[in-house]
């Protein structure tokens, strides 16, 4: 869809900051163009927060922080239901507007405010259960906890879920008692905008603010001295860049950072539902955007050349890029030119280190595509862990395969990234299943499944993919910190 194609009521009409109950033009007067990946072309234009706006909408936030702590938890929980609704209700514009601006098919996005509205129903559900506990004293005092707010809670996040990752991580710090500011991801800004429309006066003032901007503006949410944690959702070099500004307040940190995932395959897999788990699992639908993505695939040597031959053979007519707005494209675009730039290095990378490209490696010859940041699915095959493509994440739509035959050098090679984010067990042995589950050095474990997310069940990384977990009980808690109080009885 053409910038104008767009119908009526899909762009945001603000293009304001919304933060303290209002709309604000950026301080500095900075608005950039914002531009859908799939035609290289402008959309509109988008504010640019700085520092001044960053505190500016802080102060809201901290205004508001007494008055939202002191409201009782149900009542919290209300308004994140109310919130909810109304994201359900516009989900289908919603997916439009991000796909137009992140180039992902907009039939996989459709699932996003859908997402974020469940989150906002979980946790506020588990607004009550924040509980503390009673400490055994001896006689004469009573001794417990109590889980408080922090205050407010700064929210960076990612470009492959815009609108999803900004409604979906208002939900646990409000359900606590926190107030938010939540920034925009740079590449695809509009649909926060959107979601201010809809949510921001739902809540008191100041409870929810929405910012737009870059580095700088994340930058400056992780300096603000009002700013009790710092979260974000993006890559390792921005998490140690955020936890080293942290540290300098010693604040906490939230961090959900990139992936290097493995899909281990034993002899005895089901091989037409490895098949489709191992194409599944690297979400070519996101061109491999998502930080979950299984790219490195370990097949036993037994089933190798028969499993790579099916994926080979069904990978191109599966995922083949198309215009993300057309609800039967099934890949979209990358989201930027930077990003397709990224995606052909590692491409070279993979070869020149001996990979052997078996799928893909180019950019589409359709010339409807050939304008926007598109790249085929590609595979590597024959690949050693030594090479730069087994190593880093490119968070594009690249699987690299290797050949294993014995199991503890699997795991050494397995196990020997820096990241530790998923991995995806495939065997129909439940010994087997278990004893690899123990073995991965993961925050999150699919056994015959991959890439699929549940409510409830905690998300996260070890090693460089992160640190806390999102999605559960335990995100709620990272909200709140112990006070423990001593009564002495007279
Ligand atoms: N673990 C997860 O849940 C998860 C989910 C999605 C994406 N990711 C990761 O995100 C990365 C891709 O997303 P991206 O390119 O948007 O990531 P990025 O790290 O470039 O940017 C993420 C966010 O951080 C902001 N930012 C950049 N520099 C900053 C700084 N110095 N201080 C504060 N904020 C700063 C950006 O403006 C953006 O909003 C991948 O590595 C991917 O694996 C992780
Ligand atoms: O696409 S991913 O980045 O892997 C992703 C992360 C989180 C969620 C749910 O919060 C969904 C997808």
């Amino acid at each position: 869809m053409r910038a104008h194609d767009i119908p009526a009521g899909i762009l945001p009409v603000q293009r304001g900051l919304y933060y303290g109950g209002a709309w604000h033009a950026p301080k500095a007067g900075v608005y950039l163009e914002t531009i859908n990946p799939s035609y290289n072309e402008a959309i509109t234009i988008a504010p640019v927060a700085d520092a001044a706006d960053v505190d500016a909408a802080v102060q809201a936030a901290h205004a508001a922080f007494p008055t939202w702590a002191a409201t009782p938890p149900v009542e919290r929980g209300r308004y994140l239901r109310r919130a909810a609704a109304v994201l359900r209700e516009h989900a289908g514009p919603l997916a439009l507007l991000d796909s137009l601006n992140n180039g992902n098919p907009v039939s996989a996005l459709a699932m996003d405010a859908g997402f974020a509205a469940d989150c906002l129903d979980y946790f506020a559900g588990l607004a009550t259960e924040i509980k503390g506990e009673t400490i055994p004293m001896g006689d004469g005092n009573f001794n417990y906890t109590l889980q408080e707010p922090l205050g407010v809670i700064a929210r960076i996040v990612a470009y492959n879920h815009p609108f999803m990752f900004a409604a979906a991580r208002l939900a646990a710090p409000l359900a606590a008692g926190n107030t938010v500011v939540v920034k925009s991801p740079d590449q695809a800004p509009l649909s926060i905008l959107r979601l201010a429309e809809l949510v921001g006066d739902i809540f008191p003032p100041g409870v929810a603010n929405f910012l737009c901007g870059g580095r700088e503006c994340g930058d400056a949410m992780g300096k603000h001295p009002l700013v009790r944690k710092i979260t974000l959702i993006g890559g390792v070099p921005t998490g140690k860049a955020v936890m080293k500004t942290a540290s300098d307040n010693l604040k906490p940190v939230l961090l959900e950072l990139g992936g290097k995932n493995a899909l281990i395959a034993y002899p005895d897999a089901d091989i037409d539902k490895l098949v489709n788990g191992i194409i599944g699992g690297m979400n070519f639908t996101w061109s491999g955007q998502s930080c979950g993505s299984t790219s490195r695939v370990f097949l036993h040597e037994s089933i190798y050349d028969h499993v790579l031959e099916k994926v080979v053979e069904l990978l191109p007519e599966r995922h083949k890029p198309g215009i993300p707005t057309d609800p039967k494209t099934t890949m979209g675009s990358l989201v930027s030119r930077a990003q397709l730039e990224k995606v052909q290095g590692y491409v070279a990378k993979g070869l020149e280190d001996g990979g052997r490209l078996v799928c893909g490696g180019v950019q589409p010859t359709d010339p409807a595509l050939k304008d926007g940041f598109f790249f085929e699915a590609t595979v590597f095959a024959d690949m050693q862990p030594h090479m730069r493509l087994a190593q880093e994440e490119v968070f594009g739509p690249i699987m690299s395969v290797f050949k294993w035959s014995n199991e503890d050098t699997l795991f050494e090679q397995v196990n020997g990234v820096d990241f530790g984010l998923t991995g995806s067990i495939w065997t129909q042995n439940l010994n087997t299943a278990h004893r690899a589950a123990k073995r991965i050095q993961t925050g999150y474990v699919w056994i015959n499944n991959s890439s699929q997310h549940f409510m409830g069940a905690p998300f996260g990384g070890v090693k460089q993919s992160g640190i806390g977990r999102e999605e559960c009980f335990a995100e709620l808690l990272e909200f709140t910190y112990t006070k423990n109080v001593n009564l002495k009885f007279s």
